[in-house]
């Protein structure tokens, strides 16, 4: 008999020894060696990687040391390490897992929600670099120092706006000097007051007073429906002078009222850019030839919004109907000035808004970003403007960097794609106390978990607890949901829902009910990204990933306003975490969250001390509240569909990171907390099926690159005529891609 000793080799590091004896004839040896070979060496590994701490993955090769050996031996030892190298990396893992604490270990339970091949999370976050601070008031000025009415100036600092911001200290004097100007300036930084403050200034100054029958003198574009109420309020809070009237115009309300209030008079109207040039078109009553300024607020968002073509007729509208009032076949007759002669020298004096008796428009344009079309934009609606940017004048802002509040903390989670319902639930039961945004990616989506978390995470049965046999909890079960046990509130908030297809009257009752609110959810599109002021908002969760960066920052910029503190946490699953590279080419950090800083919440509300078994049992909760209610799981289908056709047509800019080829859609359909196959899924959409297949995943149906079959060819017609272009998989439901390319 012959011993020999393998080593580990591991620069320096404790090594694991693993001692086995051979016969001197070259045969193998016995099985139960072996094994023990095996086993030895992974509890060897297993110690030395939990003293150590440390993933043993740089180990060389196992080496022999002062031995000699036949050709034979040598060719068995080498199997051997082959075998053991196979058992480290096994152990490895689990050791891994365990020493690093994280949740994503193998589950002894049998449901599979934790066990999948372990993904790492390779982004680097300690890059040196700074974001760019923009700061948001002025140290000096105030707003008695402005060369406005002293009653405007009590109404503000009655309604808390004593100092001036920084874009306010810029703008107003430039737009009270009566220029074009177009604005930049970060989220939340007071840009509405930048414009109200003058305008109401210049009306209250005119003399005789204005008369209800002078009609239209300014007219304020927005893109939401929401911004034009929230503008209307805020110019009601401060205007002080009664004869001044303001109204808002925007989709969704009655034409009839607005037609009303426009024939009694309106001096300032706001409105979103439909509804505005309907008006122009349609309503006798609302001339534009005494209107001496127009905003554009949010520009970037009316762009976006593919508002250009409205923004491009409401512009040429109001040059019209200046030029035909401008138009005096008398005085040409008399040979007064020509008509060219007459538009330059008012040119000359850009003071419409300071001067009444001037012809010309006063412009301006606010955003919080910049881009070639806010250029474009700029040149096509004004003449000679002068740029405001709120940043310090030392500092030259590069365009392509983004400017987000320093006050918000932002942070992403990654998180394994079947994960997230459950991690999205732990987090609201986190921010119980907080007032938070949630954005998704569509409106169905919005409206699923506004019903999933309402129903089923705000109650739990109250014996929660007990029910348990063994290991397994009865929570997991779904005849569990069949008894009638009493419930108990868990998560104390009030959930609300925004997005673009819900009723005028609806998402005005939502949006004050949300603003009123002291602490709340509230799900949305991004319908709610741009100029949307909820001031105590504290927290922005973003479910699913922006589709242009300048989503994510108006997303973001829901809070942190007017100097406030809030943090911002973005969702992204393994796949797509090289968007936090992109924002770093941005110059926005974001710091790393980890799901099991709030996957404890769990354990508390299931009264489940393993946060596995927690988990699993809050997903098999929706899961057997899908299999309960009809409704909810249509919902969960309709909401998976319309995220797939979402996911499938992100802009060319982003669609290398949020991939539609990378994703399971199996694991997605789980995220939606649904037990069918994605291909199910779309059928149940397509209203083919009216029971539910039982769940047969396959990598193949998983991860499905194929070309759809026979029966969706139409339906790939279709799509593809679509914009966004690409072809439609067999998973998103034809009737999703009815949908506007753009679903807010
Ligand atoms: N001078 C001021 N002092 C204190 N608070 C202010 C001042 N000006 C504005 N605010 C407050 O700041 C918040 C943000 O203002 P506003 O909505 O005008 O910002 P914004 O720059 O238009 O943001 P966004 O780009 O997101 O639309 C509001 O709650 C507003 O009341």
């Amino acid at each position: 008999m012959t011993s020999f000793e393998f080593t580990w080799n591991s620069n320096d590091k404790p090594t694991g020894k693993v001692f086995a004896r051979k016969k001197t004839t070259g045969s193998k040896l016995p099985k139960e060696k072996s094994d023990r070979i095996t086993s030895e060496a992974k509890t060897n590994l297993a110690k030395t990687s939990q003293s150590t701490n440390e993933i043993p993955i740089s180990r060389k090769s196992i080496q022999l040391e002062n031995v000699q050996v036949s050709d034979e031996t040598l060719g068995y030892v080498k199997r051997k390490q082959k075998k053991d190298k196979l058992a480290i990396k096994n152990v490895q893992i689990e050791s891994d897992e365990t020493s690093k604490d994280v949740v994503h270990k193998t589950s002894n339970t049998s449901y599979s929600l934790f066990s999948m091949r372990r993904k790492e999370i390779y982004v680097n976050t300690d890059i040196p670099g700074k974001s760019v601070v923009e700061k948001v008031f002025s140290a000096e000025k105030k707003f008695s120092d402005l060369e406005i009415h002293k009653y405007l100036v009590a109404n503000l600092e009655k309604s808390g706006f004593t100092t001036l911001t920084k874009v306010q200290e810029k703008c107003i004097p430039e737009i009270l000097a009566g220029k074009n100007v177009l604005t930049r300036s970060q989220t939340g930084s007071g840009k509405t007051l930048a414009y109200a403050v003058p305008i109401l200034n210049a009306l209250q100054s005119i003399n005789p007073r204005l008369q209800r029958q002078d009609g239209v003198q300014a007219i304020i574009v927005v893109p939401t429906r929401e911004l034009a109420l929230q503008t209307h309020e805020l110019f009601g809070k401060i205007n002080t002078f009664q004869w001044i009237v303001v109204g808002h115009l925007c989709g969704g309300e009655n034409r009839k009222t607005e037609k009303d209030r426009l024939r009694k008079g309106v001096h300032v109207v706001i409105g979103t850019p439909g509804r505005l040039l309907d008006h122009i078109s349609h309503t006798t009553a609302f001339t534009t030839n005494n209107v001496r300024c127009l905003v554009l607020d949010e520009a970037d968002r009316l762009l976006d919004m593919g508002f250009k073509k409205d923004i491009v007729k409401l512009v040429e509208e109001l040059d019209r109907s200046k030029t035909n009032a401008e138009y005096d076949p008398m005085s040409l007759l008399k040979g007064n000035k020509s008509k060219e002669e007459t538009s330059e020298a008012s040119d000359e004096a850009i003071c419409s808004l300071r001067n009444p008796k001037s012809k010309t428009r006063q412009t301006i344009l606010l955003s919080a970003t910049l881009n070639k079309g806010i250029a474009e934009l700029a040149d096509f609606t004004m003449k000679d403007h002068v740029y405001v940017d709120s940043m310090d004048d030392s500092y030259k802002l590069n365009p392509a960097h983004m400017v987000i509040p320093n006050t918000v903390k932002q942070e992403f989670i990654v998180t394994y794609v079947k994960h997230k319902l459950f991690t999205l639930s732990a987090i609201l039961l986190a921010k119980a106390k907080h007032k938070v945004f949630v954005f998704m990616a569509t409106s169905q989506m919005v409206d699923y978990h506004y019903d999933l978390f309402r129903k089923y995470l705000v109650n739990m049965p109250k014996n929660r607890g007990q029910m348990k046999i063994g290991e397994v909890s009865l929570l997991e079960n779904s005849d569990f949901e069949d008894s009638d046990e009493e419930e108990e509130v868990v998560l104390d908030t009030e959930f609300f829902k925004l997005h673009g297809s819900m009723d005028q009257s609806k998402r005005k009752e939502v949006f004050s009910g949300f603003r009123a609110a002291k602490k709340g959810v509230l799900l949305c599109t991004d319908v709610a990204a741009r100029g949307v002021d909820v001031p105590e908002a504290d927290c922005i969760i973003q479910y699913t990933g922006p589709q242009t960066d300048e989503d994510y920052l108006h997303r973001v910029g829901r809070t942190g306003r007017a100097g406030k503190s809030g943090s911002a946490l973005i969702f992204l699953t393994h796949e797509e975490q090289e968007y936090i590279a992109r924002l770093q080419d941005h110059k926005v950090f974001l710091k790393e969250r980890k799901p099991e800083d709030f996957l404890h919440h769990l354990c508390v509300v299931m009264e489940e001390p393993d946060q596995e078994k927690a988990a699993t049992a809050l997903q098999r909760r929706y899961e057997a509240a899908l299999s309960k209610d009809k409704d909810l799981r249509r919902a969960a289908c309709f909401a998976y569909s319309s995220w797939s056709r979402f996911y499938n047509t992100y802009p060319t800019k982003l669609r290398s990171i949020f991939n539609f080829k990378n994703v399971n859609l199996g694991h997605y359909v789980t995220s939606f907390a649904l037990k069918e196959t994605p291909s199910a899924v779309a059928k149940i959409v397509r209203g083919q099926l009216t029971t539910a297949e039982p769940r047969r995943l396959n990598k193949k149906l998983a991860t499905h690159h194929g070309s759809p079959p026979i029966h969706d060819r139409k339906w790939n017609r279709q799509y593809t005529a679509a914009p966004g272009g690409g072809s439609i998989p067999d998973h998103v439901a034809p009737s999703t891609l009815l949908l506007s390319s753009r679903p807010i």
